[in-house]
């Protein structure tokens, strides 16, 4: 099959792929991958349509490296929290700590990990928020690598603490966080992907100042 998809002109990394939500928390029925490539169907999740009645769900592949252990798609499939990026091959995940301070012990201990793993994410900080991204570049796709990485990361803010009104337990998704979302549509393909968005809504403190400030306006 492999050797098919060679001839065919077809690149070596899509050597296995799965049906799976896109930018929704990765959640997939447990199945072993049989050899070769295998295609798994799971649409997903979201229990109404919304007002228009579209469905909700949407799905995309998982672009895997090759030579995988067979366990990946369900190891994937427990990393909850986390979301498949665009490309299909990796998987990121947004953490927000108390403080700065809590989110740099975060990012020092996953850089020790790195080190000694020799695989590294593609990340940003931004004060308490750290986003994760994580790949891998050879062979090209999502790996055990990435995979073991991740796990890592959600044991690591477990053990600094998450923000509080924010924790985002490995079973949660930080796209849902907090109470006023937006979503985020956007055509890929052939279907629609709608993430949602948090909104930060200023604190009552913050709010009073700005009225105090600018006055009440109509
Ligand atoms: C030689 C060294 O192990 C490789 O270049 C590593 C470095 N870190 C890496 N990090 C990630 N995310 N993907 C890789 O493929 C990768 N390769």
């Amino acid at each position: 099959m492999y050797e098919n998809r060679c001839r065919a002109g077809i690149p070596p990394i899509v050597h296995r792929s799965l049906q799976i939500p896109a930018r929704r928390p990765i959640a997939l029925p447990a199945r072993s991958s049989r050899s070769g490539s295998f295609r798994l169907s799971s649409s997903h999740a979201t229990s109404k349509p919304d007002a228009k009645g579209t469905p909700s769900s949407e799905t995309s592949s998982i672009i895997f490296s090759e030579n995988q252990p067979t366990e990946l798609p369900n190891r994937v499939s427990k990393l909850t929290a986390w979301t498949i990026t665009p490309s299909n091959m990796g998987i990121t995940r947004r953490f927000t700590f108390p403080t700065f301070s809590a989110a740099w012990r975060f990012m020092s201990s996953v850089a020790e990990e790195c080190k000694a793993k020799r695989h590294h994410p593609i990340w940003s900080n931004l004060y308490n928020e750290v986003t994760i991204e994580w790949t891998t570049h050879q062979p090209k796709g999502l790996s055990i690598k990435d995979v073991e990485m991740a796990e890592f990361c959600d044991r690591t803010a477990d053990a600094v603490g998450l923000k509080k009104e924010q924790i985002q337990s490995t079973g949660t998704a930080n796209s849902s966080e907090g109470s006023h979302n937006s979503s985020n549509i956007s055509g890929r393909g052939d279907h629609i992907v709608i993430q949602k968005r948090a909104m930060h809504i200023p604190s009552e403190a913050i709010a009073l100042k700005l009225r105090r400030r600018f006055g009440h306006r109509r």
